[in-house]
């Protein structure tokens, strides 16, 4: 049985946003972050002024994240002058003095998929100590993100310092149980709230939070 968590609210971050409405709908339903995928070869990628006129749809007090994988410096930078994110996400093998070098908070990603190396807490925190947290996702090294596959959630270090965040395959279905498993600061969704890459469905979205409102209130 999992301690309880008096009062706690999961955080809810939706990623792979492509269109302003979408966004709006989101926010209004209850999110807290709203997630922007700039890696290449992502079915979601968008440019930086789509991202923008995205952001200017962001209602107040909901973090706009921005989403990388080994992009060079300038495109970073370029990202952070257009679009202003409270929040940068780096999904390769970026090192820390990189992540940090934007003078914006940062989330590392760790992938969760294949061959297990660096994830001891120790490890993560030596490795990347600027980070503002870690999001433990399913993909190998090498690999990318937004691939609506799970991980297995026993893999998860125990004993990280830092807050932590869910992503890989989380979907209205089963964020109730991800949540009651893993305690998580956070939970990431893309794949489970689409009806295609880069199209937010509505329904599921509501039914996402819902299902993260229901984890919140719920006494083993
Ligand atoms: O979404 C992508 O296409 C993507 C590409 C490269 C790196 C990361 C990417 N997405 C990350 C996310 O959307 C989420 O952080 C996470 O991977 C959850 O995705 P999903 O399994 O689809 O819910």
């Amino acid at each position: 049985m999992n301690p309880p968590r008096t009062l706690f609210r999961t955080r809810i971050k939706f990623c792979g946003f492509t269109r302003p409405g979408d966004v709006r709908l989101a926010c209004e339903l209850g999110a807290d972050a709203i997630g922007f995928v700039f890696a290449s070869g992502s079915s979601r990628r968008v440019a930086a002024e789509e991202a923008r006129a995205m952001r200017q749809a962001l209602a107040p007090l909901v973090d706009a994240v921005a989403l990388f994988s080994d992009n060079p410096v300038d495109e970073v930078r370029e990202v952070v002058r257009q679009v202003r994110p409270s929040l940068l996400q780096f999904h390769g093998n970026e090192d820390d003095a990189f992540c940090r070098g934007f003078g914006v908070p940062y989330l590392k990603a760790i992938p969760m998929g294949g061959e297990l190396a660096d994830q001891h807490p120790s490890a993560l925190h030596m490795r990347y100590p600027g980070a503002a947290g870690f999001l433990f996702d399913s993909h190998a090294r090498g690999g990318s993100g937004g691939s609506g596959k799970t991980f297995d959630w026993k893999r998860i270090p125990v004993g990280v310092q830092k807050p932590f965040v869910l992503a890989g395959g989380i979907t209205p279905d089963n964020v109730f149980e991800a949540i009651q498993a893993t305690l998580p600061w956070g939970v990431d969704v893309s794949s489970g709230i689409e009806s295609a890459p880069g199209l937010k469905d509505g329904d599921k979205m509501r039914h996402f939070v819902e299902e993260v409102r229901r984890a919140d209130c719920h006494v083993d």
